[in-house]
This record gives structure tokens, C-alpha cells and sequence, in this order.
């Protein structure tokens, strides 16, 4: 079982290549940086998830407010309705987006899709340098102590891996790791 490069398909256990990656994590793990260069090396659709957040969402981020679930409910329905398009259309998709409870990721997999987890697990420290170095983004580094306190990480039972990205310093190394976690045997 394997993903190739540029194949414009992701295989999942059953071989259909339809498998949808979420790339998961707190704000600054790296998700759009990582999920953009994994859909690209596999030839699949990207679904930078911050697009589908509502304006008032964003304005609320920006402002220093974290979102609560029924702020994310509308957003976390709209992904929900592009897994199950990408799923349903025969290939694959990589999509970044926080999922950071466990509730919001099974309702991911609620879709019957063959979704699957890429959680990149970073210290707080190493995601606040990198968010006060980015610049034009509305996710101010202040909302990060609320990322962390609602993140449950990926846990044991689900679909996925867990990449841990302290020590990799460059992108392109965590899009190798990204690559070969895709590409390996998996469950
Ligand atoms: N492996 C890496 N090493 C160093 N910096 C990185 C790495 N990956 C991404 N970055 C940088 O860190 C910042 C955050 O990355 P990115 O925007 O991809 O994270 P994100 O998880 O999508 O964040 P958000 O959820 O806030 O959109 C960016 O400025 C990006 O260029
Ligand atoms: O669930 C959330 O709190 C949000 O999705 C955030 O994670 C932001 O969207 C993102 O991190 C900023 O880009």
C-alpha cells in the first residue's frame, strides 16, 4: 500500500485511493506549510481550512478572542462537507485544519470517509517563535496558550500519526517526514 509522487491519488487500507489527510495541530505547527507541499508532492486538491473560517471568526482571532465550539461548528461542518466531496470523487485531498478536539475530529470521520490524521506536535515554545516571526496572518501568538489548552492530541485509537516537529528546524524536512508517514503501511 503506497501513495506515489504526482499520482494524483492517496491509498488507504483498502487500496481505493481516495484516503483524505488531515494535517492537524495547534496554530504555528506548520499545517498550511506542510499540507500544501504533501498535496503537492502527491498530486492531489488542498484544502487550506482558515478559508472556510466565517469573517466574523477570523475578526474574533484576530482580536485575541479564541473561538468556542459554536464558532467552530459552521466552519467544522464545511470541512465535513469538502471531505466528503473530495472522498466521494475518487482521489485523495490533504487539508489543513487545526481539529483540535477529538469530537471534532470524529466528526470528521463520522463521513464514512477513510480520513486520516498527520498531527504535528511541536512545543509551545517552538510555535510562538515561529508565529511572532510570520508575518500578515490574523492568528496573534497571544491565542496560543488557549490553542494548547484545548488541543487533544491524537490519540492511540485513531486513524493517523503523530510527527513530532521540535527538532526539525527546516520545512522541507518535515514534509519528507510528512511523505514517508503517508506513504508507509499504515493502518
Ligand atoms: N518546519 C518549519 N521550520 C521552521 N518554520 C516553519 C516550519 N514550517 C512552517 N514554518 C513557518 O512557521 C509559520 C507557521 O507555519 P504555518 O502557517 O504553516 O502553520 P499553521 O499551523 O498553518 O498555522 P495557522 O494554523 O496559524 O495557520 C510560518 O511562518 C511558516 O513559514
Ligand atoms: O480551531 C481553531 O482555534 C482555529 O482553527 C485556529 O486553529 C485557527 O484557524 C488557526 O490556527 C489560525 O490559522
Amino acid at each position: 500500500m503506497h501513495s506515489d509522487p504526482g499520482s494524483g491519488r492517496i491509498a488507504g487500507p483498502d487500496g481505493g485511493g481516495s484516503r483524505v489527510v488531515i494535517v492537524m495541530g495547534v496554530s504555528g505547527s506548520g499545517k498550511s506549510t506542510v499540507g500544501a507541499g504533501l498535496a503537492r508532492f502527491l498530486g492531489v486538491p488542498f484544502l487550506e481550512g482558515d478559508v472556510l473560517h466565517s469573517a466574523s471568526n477570523r475578526l474574533k482571532m484576530a482580536s485575541g478572542h479564541p473561538l468556542d465550539d459554536a464558532d467552530r461548528r459552521p466552519w467544522l461542518e464545511a470541512i465535513t462537507v469538502w471531505i466528503r466531496t473530495t472522498a466521494s470523487s475518487g482521489h485523495g485531498g490533504v487539508a489543513a485544519c487545526s481539529a483540535l478536539k477529538r469530537a471534532y475530529r470524529d466528526q470528521f470521520r463520522h463521513t464514512g470517509a477513510d480520513v486520516w490524521f498527520l498531527y504535528l506536535a511541536l512545543d509551545r515554545e517552538v510555535a510562538e517563535r515561529r508565529l511572532t516571526r510570520r508575518k500578515g496572518h490574523f492568528m496573534p501568538p497571544e491565542l496560543l496558550d488557549s490553542q494548547y489548552a484545548t488541543l487533544d492530541p491524537l490519540h492511540a485509537d485513531e486513524p493517523g500519526v503523530t510527527i513530532d516537529i521540535n527538532d526539525s528546524e527546516s520545512p522541507a524536512e518535515v514534509l519528507a517526514a510528512a511523505v514517508r508517514a503517508v506513504s508507509a503501511p499504515q493502518r
